[in-house]
């Protein structure tokens, strides 16, 4: 409005069903599990990945309900370690699903993108002590090395970030309010020198994929024939499964691309001379 001796023009001022809803979605509420973010830690879904994969998941559940009964540990830590592209992740997302609690936060590296190290550190903290109104919560530290601004060569992180963290990791939570921390990281060696590997109560190691659980994944996806899908397990032992869609996604598109659909839709199969070829590319990535 730049004339104010103007008369006003009503219709101009009142506020409309879409301004209302934008500002519905603007305003993202603390509470609340985060479906959305969570839901993002998994965008291929979840498939069975085998044994060791399914007994973490059954075990960190476990823990999970320990903290929903519990009334004398209100706190319990878990570490999830393991190569990069394992899954970690995807897993404590799905832990975070399943566990239905009222409160589920994923604090990763990627929200706090260009903050300070202060910044950060502050919306760590944020992040637990919203979990402390909440009766039940669960908190996900993705990457912490990432979160830690860890660089191998040094090696350099963020000292002020790592203090934060172990304090917030042994801090018991108000009475009546229960935490579960589920912690990830693919630098577990680096974590233990600094001591953060002591703070978790209890650490489990999510491996790569070995050729009975790769077989177990194809077999989901079905994307070979039976013919081929021991030969593709084979040649997919000791892969992370981020490795193994990244392949299978390569491969389903085709010599000349444009075949994924025929593949995912069940009416062709992935060529299995192609598929050495795609993982051969892959020698390192
Ligand atoms: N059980 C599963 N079913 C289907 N897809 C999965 C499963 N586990 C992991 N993935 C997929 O594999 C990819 C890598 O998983 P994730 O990011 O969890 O690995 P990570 O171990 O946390 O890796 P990083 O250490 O690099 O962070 C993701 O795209 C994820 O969707």
């Amino acid at each position: 409005m730049d004339d104010l001796t103007k008369p006003v023009d009503e219709e101009s001022i009142k506020v409309t069903m879409e301004d209302f809803l934008n500002a519905l979605y603007e305003v993202r509420p603390a509470f609340g599990a985060s479906t959305d973010d969570l839901e993002r830690c998994r965008l291929n879904g979840v498939v069975d990945c085998g044994a060791q994969h399914e007994h973490i998941y059954k075990r960190t559940m476990l823990l999970a309900e320990q903290v929903r009964v519990s009334k004398g540990s209100p706190l319990v830590t878990c570490l999830l370690e393991g190569p990069s592209g394992s899954g970690k992740t995807a897993m404590s997302a799905t832990i975070g699903i399943d566990s239905d609690f009222p409160y589920v936060k994923i604090i990763s590296a990627e929200s706090m993108i260009g903050l300070s190290e202060s910044s950060k550190c502050a919306q760590i903290v944020k992040v637990f002590e919203d979990a402390y109104k909440s009766p039940l919560s669960i908190i996900i530290l993705d990457d912490i090395e990432r979160l830690l601004e860890y660089v191998a060569i040094g090696p350099r992180f963020s000292n002020l970030i790592s203090q934060t963290l172990l304090v917030l990791l042994k801090r018991i939570p108000p009475k009546g309010k229960n935490v579960l921390v589920i912690g990830t990281t693919s630098e577990v060696a680096f974590l233990d020198s600094i001591g953060i590997c002591d703070a978790f109560s209890v650490t489990y190691h999510v491996p790569k994929l070995k050729t009975e659980d790769a077989r177990k994944v194809l077999q989901q996806l079905n994307v070979f024939s039976e013919d081929d899908i021991d030969a593709a397990a084979e040649a997919l032992n000791d892969t992370p499964i981020k490795k193994l869609y990244m392949v299978v996604e390569m491969a389903a598109q085709g010599e000349r691309g444009g075949a994924a659909e025929a593949i995912y839709s069940g009416k062709a199969k992935i060529r299995i001379s192609h598929f050495y070829d795609c993982l051969q590319d892959m020698v390192r990535y």
